[in-house]
């Protein structure tokens, strides 16, 4: 496994304002990462360390084996920030030529690559349109092409998806997953669920201090676990979930929602729960196998 990020004991000042507490952390190549927190967490300070924007006040930061920042990582670690706009005078093909030009590459290298990074979101068909020709998702995604020119070997997407309706949000979603063989993506949101579906690991900064936590995972000391989301209030359905054969342990996540440990059979359990369900009258919303990443980080109680 290559390890393309190690973080140790690392923490960011503002004057007395400590915006990153003690945070150690490593990102292997592959799935991408989710790097999630409320507003004011941390989420920019440590991209913009990642970056070389900033320094540390303390602590080991190296990506890819070098101190962030240094010449050597130039063309292999891009960033794209929330805001990032594309100039409506010229045409799509021209800025992403103009980006490849400023990392140096030379014409004829250029306009391949250009070819390639559109073709990659799927967009080679706009390289002559200007942005506005384009809805707000396909802009997103040309924004997204420029971060993979010179095919980085770390993309980091500050708030991917702010400000998309659920299409166009879903698009870039399904795009940065079908881009996972192209690069390790750092994607980072408010929005836990969303990332949820996409990322494996996931790093959840609170007012500057790390926890890691794995998407989907629905082991844990070789604990299984289920999540039912049923679709309205029903009587005693903990008591009743507890009586099942094979279940250690329920508890009730939030409103509607429980949260089951159980031993693992040769019988499927989630078959004979959505049967139990049935037979119960219950209507259920949603089965999740593991804990959504929501109970992980919210509920400790197992
Ligand atoms: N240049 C700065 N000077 C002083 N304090 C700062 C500076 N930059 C950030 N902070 C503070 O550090 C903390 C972390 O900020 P940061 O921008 O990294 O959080 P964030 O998770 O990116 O928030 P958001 O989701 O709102 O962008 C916040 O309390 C913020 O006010």
């Amino acid at each position: 496994m290559t390890v393309l990020i190690q973080a140790q004991g690392l923490s960011k000042n503002y004057g007395a304002k400590r915006a990153l507490d003690n945070v150690s952390f490593e990102v292997n190549k592959g799935a991408p990462v989710a790097l999630v927190g409320p507003n004011g967490a941390g989420k920019t300070t440590l991209f913009s360390l990642l970056c070389g924007y900033i320094l540390p006040s303390s602590g080991k930061l190296s990506v890819m084996g070098y101190t962030p920042g240094s010449a050597a990582l130039f063309g292999k670690l891009t960033a794209l920030p929330q805001d990032a706009q594309l100039d409506p005078r010229f045409s799509i093909a021209h800025q992403l030529n103009f980006y490849g030009q400023l990392q140096g590459l030379s014409g004829a290298v250029r306009k391949k690559e250009t070819a390639r990074v559109l073709e990659l979101v799927g967009l080679s068909e706009v390289a002559k349109q200007r942005p506005d020709d384009l809805s707000h998702g396909m802009r997103k995604r040309v924004t997204i092409a420029q971060a993979l020119i010179s095919s980085p070997e770390i993309v980091m997407l500050d708030e991917a998806t702010a400000g998309l309706d659920p299409i166009h949000a879903r698009e870039v979603r399904e795009l940065v997953s079908s881009l996972s063989n192209e690069a390790t993506f750092i994607l980072s949101s408010h929005d836990l669920t969303e990332l949820e579906r996409l990322c494996s690991q996931v790093l959840h900064l609170d007012k500057g201090v790390l926890s890691e936590h794995q998407a989907r995972s629905s082991t844990q000391d070789n604990k299984h676990f289920i999540t039912l989301q049923l679709n309205q209030h029903y009587d005693d359905v903990e008591a009743k979930l507890a009586g099942l054969a094979h279940v250690h342990h329920v508890y009730m996540s939030q409103a509607k929602e429980y949260v089951i440990e159980f031993e693992k059979t040769a019988e499927p359990f989630d078959i004979n729960l959505l049967q139990f369900c049935y037979q119960q009258g219950w209507q259920y919303r949603q089965l999740v196998n593991g804990h959504t990443l929501e109970n992980q980080i919210f509920h400790k109680e197992s």
